[in-house]
């Protein structure tokens, strides 16, 4: 008798959790008011995040209960908000996923005040010992509001390293081939059936199916890989619509001296990540724009394992490893640059000296 691959389960949860998530978030989409309130560092964050993240770490805590969890986001403020917790329960106690899938998820949660709680059971500071899942509910809350790109992300850490990585992304085409565009918004789709669910496990390769698929029978979905860059010069760059996020001129600086000519593709979210992995984008660059920036874990756990299972590579700007065994955050590194394994020496040798003479 053949037995299941390592993390086997942990993936099939992980998928499970991450595609009712997004059934959530797509209803939050189609409603006129998302509940949106502004978070200490100016960000946003809506009645999607708080209820996709309610509902993921619901699944985690039935399933292994054992497990850290560090997310993004915080119940604090619907303590005393209780308009916006009654939208959120609104959501949350109606969406279910069909068939056997619920189930294996454990259920609906019972109250508006255990859906709180176990928000907050989030709050895990991460570290480089044992067994941390990462959630981002909605990564690319700017552009869930705009109907650009977002992503549903959801990744497990043990000891320090990316294991199990899944990206629900419900504005990507299910076609892996699709050219991929400048997203400034509305590419929400407005039918179900569309979407796309990306996943990876550490040394068992990268898969992507339709988001939608049915949760009953045993989808392992199709492998994707990177593309082939043969020719530096014809990749396409991807980076976030966000100019505050990443050094949109730099990164400009180093396509041109790369002799890249194609425009940068710019879209927000993990979808960089899900893109360049099923060979619908090149290459992924976020230089730092704020000296001290520390990039979240969960902004970039998931997209690393599946980058890496595609055959690419991923470290800092410097060449580093990206170290997720540091707490929430990944302090001991600075900046991103992904890209197909043969090329990526080359574009960080161009980075490192762009960036040699900036200060920021
Ligand atoms: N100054 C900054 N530099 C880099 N990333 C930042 C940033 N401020 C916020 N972010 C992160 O950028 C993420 C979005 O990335 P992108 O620009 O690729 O879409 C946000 O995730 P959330 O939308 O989950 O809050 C947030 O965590
Ligand atoms: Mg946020
Ligand atoms: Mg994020
Ligand atoms: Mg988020």
């Amino acid at each position: 008798m053949s037995s299941a691959p390592p993390y086997a389960k942990e993936l099939r949860i992980a998928q499970l959790a991450v595609q009712r998530a997004a059934i959530l978030t797509k209803s939050v989409f189609n409603t006129t008011s998302k509940g949106t309130l502004s978070k200490s560092d100016h960000s946003p964050v809506t009645v999607g995040d708080f209820g996709a993240q309610a509902l993921i770490i619901s699944a985690l805590k039935y399933n292994f209960a054992q497990d850290e969890i560090v997310a993004e986001e915080e119940a604090e403020e619907l303590r005393t908000n209780t308009d916006l917790r009654g939208k959120i329960w609104g959501y949350v106690k109606d969406t279910k996923l069909d068939g056997e899938g619920e189930k294996e998820l454990g259920g609906a949660i019972e109250s508006a005040e255990s859906m709180l709680d176990i928000i907050d059971l989030g709050a895990s500071q991460g570290g480089s010992k044992g067994r941390i899942w990462a959630i981002d509910p909605i990564d690319g809350t700017k552009g869930f509001l705009r109907g650009g790109q977002y992503a549903v992300c959801l990744a497990l850490i043990v000891d320090g390293k990316v294991k199990v990585g899944v990206l629900g992304c419900p504005n990507l085409p299910v076609d892996d081939s699709a050219r991929i565009e400048n997203s400034m918004g509305k590419d929400q789709q407005d039918s179900e059936g569309k979407g796309v669910l990306i996943s990876a496990v550490e040394g068992q390769g990268a898969t992507g199916r339709a988001l939608s698929a049915s949760t009953g029978g045993k989808d392992d979905g199709r492998s994707i890989s990177m593309k082939p860059l043969e020719d530096i010069t014809k990749a396409s760059f991807c980076e976030s619509v966000e100019a505050a996020h990443s050094n949109q001129s730099l990164q400009a600086e180093i396509a041109k001296k790369l002799g890249i000519v194609a425009e940068s593709v710019r879209m927000d979210s993990q979808a960089k990540y899900a893109s360049i992995a099923r060979g619908a984008g090149d290459i992924y660059l976020r230089l730092q724009v704020k000296r001290g920036y520390e990039e979240k874990i969960w902004d970039h756990a998931a997209g690393v394992v599946i980058v890496r299972e595609a055959g690419g590579l991923v470290t800092d700007s410097e060449g580093k490893e990206l170290d997720f065994g540091r707490g929430r955050t990944l302090r001991g590194n600075s900046g991103i640059v992904a890209a197909p394994k043969g090329v990526h020496g080359r574009i960080l040798d161009v980075v490192k000296e762009v960036s040699a003479g900036v200060k920021l």
